[in-house]
């Protein structure tokens, strides 16, 4: 099955311009992953079917590994072009015979014109620095890394982050994508998020597309990335409600309210953000799945059920072994924020998360947060 490449308004792109632009060697196009946790793994693995697959990509992906030594002295890196099987972080799953991990960051990205971006959002603008000039001019990104940077000027998405700091292009791809259920090979769907390159977004969606990761790409690159972003907080919520043991309709409620808060947040960051954003793959579908079987909202859970007592720093490093939490990170970032513009008033449920994750207050706190909600949007 073709890849269906929609824009909004139902609009097809074309869709197999770009498998049979290319055949020539010379020109195929060489696919790089910066990160190699849990997503950026199975992100690794899907890509590595398709540039088997499709002549228009080098089969090789490199795959760049942030080193770490494991418990029985090997590197991590060793391992994984030994094994074929990323260890640490999705252990079990073969990646792909042509997945080559590489811990020499700089290295791993010198020859490629496609560069996927897939690490915690806390590392990113440190990676960009190193390999700022040191990439082909040609090349384009694709960030699926849900998060945001608060800069003095004010918020900073990931994409744009990383077009600022590199100088190229870059998409997102954002979606109802738990990494392990992907690596099974779940059927699931995920959104492209571009700005107007519009066969770049077309390459982007036959590098990830298989029959049972359908990919579909719309023109709101700020929107797709929001969603991907926020959903992350609402999910530390829907973690408070499930440690409280507070039952379906109350983080049915926190979902809704929390997608309303996700709404009017974009749009008033960016007016530009489309309404049809949100029932994307990126939006209402990832909101839900990351409330139920997301490791935020497990972390979140546990904490709730603590009362509190133990951080999340503490419950990350002892449920998530190396894996990361986005959504403590992101209350906080969008705090800043909403304090800053003094929007606070206007997003009770986000700044609830970040009062209670900080320590300012319990857990409880969570539901009564909804007396405070106003009307508004
Ligand atoms: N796991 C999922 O199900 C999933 C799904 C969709 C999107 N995402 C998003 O993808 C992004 C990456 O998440 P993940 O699940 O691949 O990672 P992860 O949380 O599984 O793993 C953490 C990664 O960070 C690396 N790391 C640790 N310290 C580092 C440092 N100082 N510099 C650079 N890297 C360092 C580790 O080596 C590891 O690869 C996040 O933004 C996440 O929200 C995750
Ligand atoms: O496990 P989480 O909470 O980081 O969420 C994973 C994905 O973002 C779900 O799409």
């Amino acid at each position: 099955m073709a890849p269906a490449l929609e824009a909004q308004g139902g609009e097809t792109l074309s869709q197999n311009s770009f498998l049979n632009s290319v055949g020539d060697v010379t020109n195929r196009s060489k696919v790089t992953v910066i990160g190699s946790g849990n997503w950026g793994s199975v992100a690794s693995k899907l890509i590595a079917s398709n540039t088997l697959r499709l002549s228009n990509f080098h089969d090789e992906v490199r795959m760049w590994v942030y080193e770490e030594t494991l418990p029985s002295g090997e590197k991590l890196t060793d391992v994984i072009n030994q094994t074929n099987e990323n260890v640490k972080y999705l252990p079990g799953i073969k990646l792909g015979k042509n997945v080559v991990a590489d811990p020499d960051l700089e290295n791993a990205v010198r020859d490629a014109n496609m560069l996927v971006f897939v690490t915690p959002h806390q590392f990113m603008e440190g990676i960009c620095k190193r390999i700022a000039g040191k990439i082909r001019a040609d090349a384009e990104a694709i960030s699926l890394v849900k998060g945001m940077e608060v800069k003095m000027e004010g918020p900073c998405m990931i994409s744009t982050l990383i077009s600022h700091e590199l100088g190229i292009n870059c998409s997102v791809l954002m979606g109802a994508n738990i990494a392990n259920e992907i690596a099974v090979e779940k059927f699931s769907e995920a959104t492209v998020g571009y700005r107007q390159n519009r066969e770049a977004a077309e390459r982007w969606v036959h590098l990830f597309y298989t029959p049972y990761f359908i990919v579909t790409a719309v023109q709101d690159v700020e929107g797709v990335e929001l969603c991907g972003t926020l959903k992350n907080v609402v999910a530390i919520a829907a973690g408070f409600v499930d440690g409280l043991e507070m039952g379906n309709n109350t983080k049915a409620a926190i979902m809704r309210l929390g997608l309303r808060e996700m709404k009017a947040f974009s749009k008033l960051l960016f007016p530009s953000v489309k309404d049809s954003t949100f029932f994307e793959s990126c939006g209402v579908a990832d909101l839900i799945t990351t409330c139920l079987g997301g490791r935020n909202r497990k972390v979140a859970e546990a904490y709730a059920k603590n009362g509190g007592k133990r951080s999340f720093d503490e419950l990350e490093v002892e449920m998530l072994q190396g894996q990361k939490l986005q959504g403590v990170s992101t209350a906080r970032e969008v705090y800043e924020v909403l304090s800053h513009r003094g929007w606070l008033e206007l997003f009770p449920l986000f700044s609830t998360v970040h009062e209670i994750s900080s320590g300012l207050l319990p857990p409880s706190a969570i539901v009564e947060y909804s007396e405070k909600s106003p009307r508004s949007f």
